[in-house]
């Protein structure tokens, strides 16, 4: 069967599934506010997809595009109650790349079953260490739950990397908090620069922190060497004389979209080829090869050429 790609050679190889549109955090760049929730209603159409429905649609789309990895994220992927079935499903059809993104508070709990149904790897998004600071940025507390979240994925044996969105103002003078705290626990960890998502679509400029600046204030304590970038990554990556890797995720300043390789599916069915696209594709109802077929071909057109171009959906509600 011919493979779907675009005139730049990109196809979607990494699934992000986001299996819930609600958060125990309402962090400041994510939720419009401190009880968000469902403001920005554009895709909240419908029952969410059970994990039965969810299983037949993974497997109708890796039929068809050989998926290499999953990452299953939301909203908050551990307030889905049925992940370790649905990680363990996944894997039996042999794709053993699985990831997930979470804010790490229900962690502790629930590590040791995600590990043993099959999960390979943990993004936590930390944004501080000190907790006046998680609760400015996050809306609650949940630094020491967060914390204990991460040590527990890391007992149990998986592979935890740390995502922190770093804003102008709010949170900059954690960045050198949150490298020491990573290297200190031997953990990847990457500064993201903040996305015009939602409620901050038009006005992400205020809050913006280059991947210049975080460099900058980097680099007042530590000398470092840019290390290869692969391909699809979100990440440039550097490592510190002392052999530490951080990385930065700079979809401003050095957007990665020429190789991208993501599609998205929401918790109703949708697809979307591209973070920066308010529009859902729905292939929650279409059991005709050649129908998920072109609305692969339109998933694929919303692809940018160049950068992340804004969305009025927050990631909250397109999945992150
Ligand atoms: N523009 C853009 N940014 C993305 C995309 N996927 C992830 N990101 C950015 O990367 C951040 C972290 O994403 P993660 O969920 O950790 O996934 P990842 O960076 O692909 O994870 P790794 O495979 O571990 O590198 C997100 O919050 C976004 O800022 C994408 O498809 N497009
Ligand atoms: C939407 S969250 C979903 C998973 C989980 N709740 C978490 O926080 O990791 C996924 C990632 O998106 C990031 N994110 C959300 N809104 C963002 C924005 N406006 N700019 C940059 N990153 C953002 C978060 O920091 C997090 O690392
Ligand atoms: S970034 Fe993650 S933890 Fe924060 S509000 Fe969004 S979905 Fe929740
Ligand atoms: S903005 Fe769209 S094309 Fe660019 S990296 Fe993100 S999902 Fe891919």
């Amino acid at each position: 069967m011919e493979e779907i790609k675009d005139h730049f050679g990109r196809t979607f190889k990494t699934l992000r599934i986001s299996l819930i549109n609600t958060c125990n955090l309402a962090c400041t760049y994510c939720s419009y506010s401190n009880d968000d929730d469902q403001k920005n209603n554009a895709v909240n159409k419908g029952n969410n997809l059970k994990t039965k429905e969810l299983t037949d649609l993974i497997i109708r789309l890796h039929e068809r595009l050989n998926l290499g990895s999953i990452r299953f994220t939301g909203g908050e992927p551990l307030l889905y109650k049925e992940l370790p079935a649905l990680i363990e499903g996944v894997r039996k059809l042999g794709i053993t790349d699985l990831n997930l993104t979470t804010n790490g508070l229900l962690l502790q709990k629930q590590a040791s079953a995600l590990k043993a149904a099959g999960l390979t790897a943990i993004n936590v998004s930390l944004d501080a260490t000190d907790p006046l600071t998680f609760f400015m940025m996050a809306r609650r507390h949940g630094l020491e739950q967060t914390l204990k979240g991460i040590d527990a994925a890391l007992h149990a044996g998986i592979t935890v990397k740390i995502n922190s969105v770093i804003m102008k103002g709010l949170n900059e003078n954690q960045v050198i908090p949150l490298l020491k705290y990573a290297a200190d626990q031997q953990l990847i960890i990457r500064f993201l620069e903040i996305m015009a998502m939602g409620h901050l679509h038009g006005k992400a400029d205020d809050y913006f922190f280059s991947q210049a600046e975080i460099l900058k204030l980097i680099s007042t304590r530590h000398r470092f060497t840019p290390v290869q970038r692969t391909k699809s990554a979100t990440a440039n990556y550097w490592q510190t004389e002392a052999g530490h890797i951080f990385g930065i995720i700079a979809n401003e300043s050095q957007p990665f979209c020429t190789d991208c390789d993501r599609l998205r599916l929401d918790a109703y069915g949708n697809i979307y080829g591209c973070l920066s696209s308010n529009q859902p594709i729905s292939i929650r109802d279409i059991s005709d090869p050649a129908l998920l077929d072109l609305s692969l071909k339109e998933a694929l057109k919303q692809k940018q050429t160049i950068k992340f171009t804004g969305s009025k959906l927050s990631m909250l509600h397109i999945g992150g």
